[in-house]
């Protein structure tokens, strides 16, 4: 008689984990003594303990070989913000996470857990101390933030005890730290360009900024935590540095760190929001004719000139969160980890 081999509740699968936190997340699993297969389109590293599977997140066929034997699957695949090609994430972001989903159920796995983003309830206005049962945002600002809407449902619908089947969604803000392939390089990009002089609004906006390593802090407590009698199943966690901070700051304290200066001069943030939603309108008539990105989109502008800071008072009553890593230590350690983006490197 075939017996069926139970998968090891040491092995498990990290989709996206080529990426700035799937790797993170992929390193800490090791240390943690879990062995780890790799999902992605892309290797950006080698690693042992760790098997790559190169593919695609819409390929149930790749998915199921790098499923083998697994019990967890963390998914943190996405494409980037800044792509703003709606084909693309409804691809991704739908269609692979209802593969992904389907992919895990033909394979036994007993839990995933998807990175979904606080951003889901954001609508380019005010959020202060938002708390999970906000409503999803009605008008997404962007196509990003719509899809990762649709994705966390599609996740949370999907948690079911009966099929031993139980799912949980991280919900991050504004992930930070060594390696980041988003804020930090746009920063100093735009700083490099002379656009960083500018303050939009009057500064005092604040905004939850989260060190990566508190990020992959909450997804491991929640793995471990994610069990058919305990309540967190189907619901989704705020994680976040648990220290709002006012946005411009946490800018010019990057910027100084890195030797450019601090943006000082104040531009109304109506203006701003005005002329980025001009230039994104632009961008779009003319993209079969030339191809510009602005720096300024209308999803950064109301980032960077909104309260958007979020309770995580969930994750510490459910998962027993506190972050591990303080704003002013993950700063630090950010700044040091780029010494390439330095001013006149
Ligand atoms: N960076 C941030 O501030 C925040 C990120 N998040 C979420 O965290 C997750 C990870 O983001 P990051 O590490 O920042 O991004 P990243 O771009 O560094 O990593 C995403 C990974 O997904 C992979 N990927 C993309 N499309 C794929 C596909 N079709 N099949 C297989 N792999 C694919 C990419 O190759 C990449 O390695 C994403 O789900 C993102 O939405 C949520 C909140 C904030
Ligand atoms: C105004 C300006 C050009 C600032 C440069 C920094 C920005 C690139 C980042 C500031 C806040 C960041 C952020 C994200 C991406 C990078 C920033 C816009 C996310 C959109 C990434 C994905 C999410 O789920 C939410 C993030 C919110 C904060």
């Amino acid at each position: 008689m075939a017996t069926r081999v139970r998968p090891s509740s040491k092995r498990c699968a990290v989709i996206g984990g080529s990426g700035f936190l799937g790797r993170h997340l992929v390193e800490k699993l090791l240390d943690r003594g879990y062995s780890v297969s790799v999902f992605d389109i892309r290797q950006s590293y080698e690693l042992p303990g760790v098997t790559f599977h190169q593919g695609d997140l819409c390929d149930n066929q790749a998915l199921l070989s790098a499923m083998k034997d697994v019990s967890l699957v963390f998914h943190c695949a996405s494409p980037a913000p800044a792509s703003d090609d709606r084909k693309l994430f409804e691809r991704v972001n739908i269609q692979g996470t209802h593969t992904l989903i389907e992919a895990c159920l033909e394979a036994g796995v007993q839990k995933l857990v998807l990175t979904s983003s606080a951003s889901v309830v954001f609508e380019g206005k005010d959020v202060k101390n938002g708390r999970e049962d906000l409503p999803y945002a009605k008008k997404p600002i962007d196509y990003y933030t719509e899809t990762k809407i649709e994705q966390e449902k599609l996740v949370l619908e999907a948690c079911d005890k009966e099929k031993g089947f139980l799912t949980v969604a991280i919900r991050p803000h504004g992930i930070f730290g060594p390696r980041d392939p988003q804020l930090v390089p746009i920063l100093v990009d735009a700083a490099r360009r002379g656009k960083m002089k500018f303050i939009i609004g009057d500064g005092t906006n604040l905004v939850d900024f989260t060190f990566v390593e508190n990020v992959v802090h909450g997804h491991i407590l929640a793995a471990e935590r994610l069990r058919p009698d305990s309540p967190i199943c189907g619901k989704s966690y705020h994680i976040t540095n648990d220290e709002p901070v006012r946005f411009w700051d946490f800018m010019s304290e990057v910027l100084v760190g890195l030797g450019y200066a601090a943006p000082r001069y104040h531009l109304p943030y109506t203006l701003v929001y005005g002329l980025a939603l001009l230039l994104w309108l632009l961008a779009l008539i003319l993209r079969p004719l030339v191809s510009f990105k602005p720096t300024f989109t209308p999803m950064r502008v109301a980032l960077a000139g909104t309260h958007h800071y979020y309770s995580c008072d969930r994750a510490k009553r459910d998962l027993g969160y506190k972050p591990v890593v303080s704003l002013k230590d993950g700063i630090e350690r950010t700044v040091q980890s780029y010494p390439h983006l330095r001013q006149g490197a």
